[in-house]
């Protein structure tokens, strides 16, 4: 077993062998470009982009017109929302999110507030769902869009997807999805589901980075989007730019190895998720953050109170995970998911997410239980607060000098 062990697959997951294979030759002597219509260097790299279409349809259940290939799910997000803003403003001006959304719908919302836009932004209840009647209380006659994510990036937690799609719908809204947590990892299926508009990423799902999608609907209702990358009119019209051949050769490679492998390997990540869990919380205050029926196979997200997440990192060292606390962060703040459940700043603090993937074996399994079990301990042993909590004073009536 080779250290550092990699639990942040939620981050980004290493790409696979086979999708690396997949896309060499199109590095080397396929490099033409996809949209040279008068020689067959162009027609080669075109097959490959349409090959590719066609993985990552059948992956979602849509047709290959309805696929946008952009430079990942930040683009996709920023297209499907500000291009349905844009495209739907006679109808309307009103957004409907939640508070737990990836800052790339999150910082669009906001964009979109300067432009005119009023946003709604949902409040998540302790387990990190929507509260659906919350969601149809907030729509109006202007809600042009619904936008919710299918899985969450730091607790996993899956929101149900259909009946918000139904309630956007009821409603005259479209519904945007960023399922980039999602897709590869679970079913998803575009009509099934009732998505208008979905984001998703390679590099989530053992593809390469700098690549990802935007599904459109096509079809009852047919849906439209003002482009946002002006150009040469690559994607029929809705995203300018010479494409990214051999990432979306990758991407495709990567949709057709989850969709062949995703039932399994869910299976197995959630079984050594759980060990993982329950060994965890085997130790005195430890909590397993939001809900743990509807969430991602291979996310937990777990709590260690009185042990600072950022020493707790430090002291797990040989383990690559993610904290809820933001030195890691571009921010200083705690995790605004984790406080969106009503987490402490103190608990959001102690907390790491461990993100298992296809490369993680139950051998890394065992050695991050120990390894975290005895940075947790270590930690408790030097903190004056679990001293104070294991002789029973009640850290909450406290009152700490200010500083
Ligand atoms: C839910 C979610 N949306 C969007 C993104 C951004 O994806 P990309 O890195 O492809 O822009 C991520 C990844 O960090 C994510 O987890
Ligand atoms: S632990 Fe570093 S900012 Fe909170």
């Amino acid at each position: 077993m080779e250290l550092p062990i990699y639990l942040d697959n939620n981050a980004t997951t290493p790409l696979d062998p086979r999708v690396l294979e997949a896309m060499l030759p199109y590095f080397t002597t396929k490099f033409g470009n996809a949209a040279s219509r008068n020689h067959p260097f162009g027609w080669v790299a075109e097959e490959g982009v349409d090959y590719a279409r066609e993985q990552v349809a059948k992956l979602i259940g849509c047709t290959e017109k309805e696929i946008i290939f952009t430079s990942g799910a930040t683009e996709a997000d920023n297209l499907g929302i500000k291009g349905v803003f844009e495209m739907y403003s006679d109808k309307g001006n009103h957004i409907i999110t939640a508070t737990t959304e990836h800052k790339a719908i999150l910082d669009t919302c906001k964009h979109l507030e300067k432009q005119g836009a009023r946003v709604t932004y949902l409040k998540v209840k302790e387990d990190g769902l929507i509260d659906l009647a919350e969601l149809e209380a907030a729509m109006t006659p202007e809600t042009i869009l619904v936008t919710i994510m299918y899985g969450n990036n730091e607790i996993g937690v899956i929101q149900p997807i259909k009946e918000i799609a139904a309630i956007a719908h009821k409603h005259g809204a479209l519904f945007f999805t960023d399922a980039t947590q999602a897709v590869g990892k679970i079913p998803v299926n575009v009509i099934e589901d009732g998505i208008d508009l979905m984001a998703f990423s390679a590099h989530k799902m053992y593809g390469p980075k700098g690549v990802g999608a935007l599904y459109v609907r096509r079809k009852n209702p047919r849906v439209k989007v003002t482009s946002q990358m002006d150009g040469g009119g690559h994607e029929r019209g809705m995203r300018s730019g010479t494409l990214n051949v051999p990432g979306i050769v990758g991407l495709g490679k990567a949709c057709e190895l989850c969709r062949l492998e995703m039932d399994e390997e869910a299976k197995r990540l959630s079984a050594l998720r759980d060990k993982l869990e329950a060994a965890l919380t085997t130790m005195e205050e430890s909590y397993v953050n939001g809900n743990t029926q509807h969430r991602l196979p291979h996310v937990a997200n777990i709590s260690f109170k009185y042990v600072e997440g950022e020493g707790l990192m430090m002291a797990m060292k040989d383990l690559a995970v993610s904290s809820g606390s933001a030195c890691t962060s571009a921010s200083l703040e705690p995790s605004y998911v984790l406080k969106s459940l009503g987490l402490s700043d103190d608990l959001a603090h102690s907390s790491i997410r461990f993100g298992l993937g296809r490369f993680t074996t139950e051998e890394e399994v065992d050695y991050a239980i120990e390894n975290t079990k005895k940075a947790v301990n270590h930690l408790r042993d030097l903190s004056p607060l679990w001293e104070m909590f294991k002789e029973g004073i009640d850290l909450s009536k406290i009152e700490w000098a200010e500083h």
